[in-house]
């Protein structure tokens, strides 16, 4: 079952600019982890906002679990979907914990303060991502890498259905881009959808189970990875030589 799909989209920032995104059609299996590939530019982190629905496309539709996304309150929307955004950097005094409190926001009536399930919720999710000692420290002190793990709490503490990330390990040290892959891999299991863009075809080769490669705003391959995944692909995708080998059973990228 599709629990997203993208049918013919079109979108553009501006009426008279190119679009960004041409008659883009996809979909997203439930309980798959999917990794949309593509060169800078390609239109990767604004088919995550159609997804949120944060964008509307000017033409074509996006749904969600068959119903246009937009018939979703914000509520429901929320309680449904997580973003871990590229980057997103706040100036103001929350504390780590405070921040990982905002993912309860969608389970929360207006001014309902978070209860002592939400902050065991939040706590879990910041052990999960290693950053449960820097619980009281201000967000405004912490690392890029401490803040990358730290919006990856705030989407877990969301305890999502499907959830989107945005380059999620681009700021990651090689332990904690196992750290970000094993998590993503048992929430999977546990039956969570993952949509995630990355430069780096080696984590998608890693956990994904589905790939889509975006090119100029044009969907090029989507599929199985174990279908997608070539080197002949992956040289299309980003016009350098790339080949595709298998060490060990495990595939292997190699750039010329
Ligand atoms: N607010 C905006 N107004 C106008 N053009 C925009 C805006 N945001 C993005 N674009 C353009 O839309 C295109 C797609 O951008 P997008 O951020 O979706 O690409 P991406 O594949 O995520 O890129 P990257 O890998 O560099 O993060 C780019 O050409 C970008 O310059």
């Amino acid at each position: 079952m599709m629990i997203l799909e993208a049918r013919d989209i079109n979108f553009r920032y501006h009426p008279e600019a190119r679009p960004v995104l041409s008659d883009l059609s996809m979909g997203v299996e439930k309980g798959s982890i999917t990794a949309i590939l593509g060169p800078n530019g390609a239109g990767k982190s604004t088919l995550l906002d159609l997804c949120l629905g944060w964008k509307q496309p000017s033409r074509g539709s996006m749904l969600l679990q068959g119903r246009p996304i937009g018939s979703y309150s914000r509520r429901e929307a929320g309680q449904l979907i997580s973003l871990v955004p590229q980057d997103e950097r706040i100036s103001f005094g929350y504390s780590v914990i405070e921040y990982a409190l905002l993912g309860r926001a969608p389970y929360l009536e207006q001014l309902e303060m978070p209860g002592i399930k939400d902050r065991a919720i939040a706590e879990h999710a910041l052990e999960k991502t290693g950053i449960a000692k820097l619980k009281q420290r201000p967000v405004t002190s912490l690392s890029g890498g401490e803040y990358q793990l730290l919006m990856i709490a705030r989407a877990l503490s969301q305890e999502p259905s499907i959830m989107l990330l945005d380059e999620p390990t681009s700021k990651l040290d090689l332990a904690n881009q196992r750290r970000v892959s094993t998590i993503l891999a048992s929430l999977a299991q546990s039956g969570v959808t993952i949509l995630f863009t990355t430069h780096h075809p080696a984590l998608a080769a890693a956990i994904a189970t589905h790939l889509v490669l975006l090119k100029e705003g044009l969907l090029l391959e989507a599929g199985p990875t174990e279908k997608i995944l070539t080197g002949r692909n992956l040289s299309r995708l980003y016009d350098v030589p790339i080949h595709v080998r298998s060490v060990e059973g495990k595939p292997v990228i190699i750039q010329e």
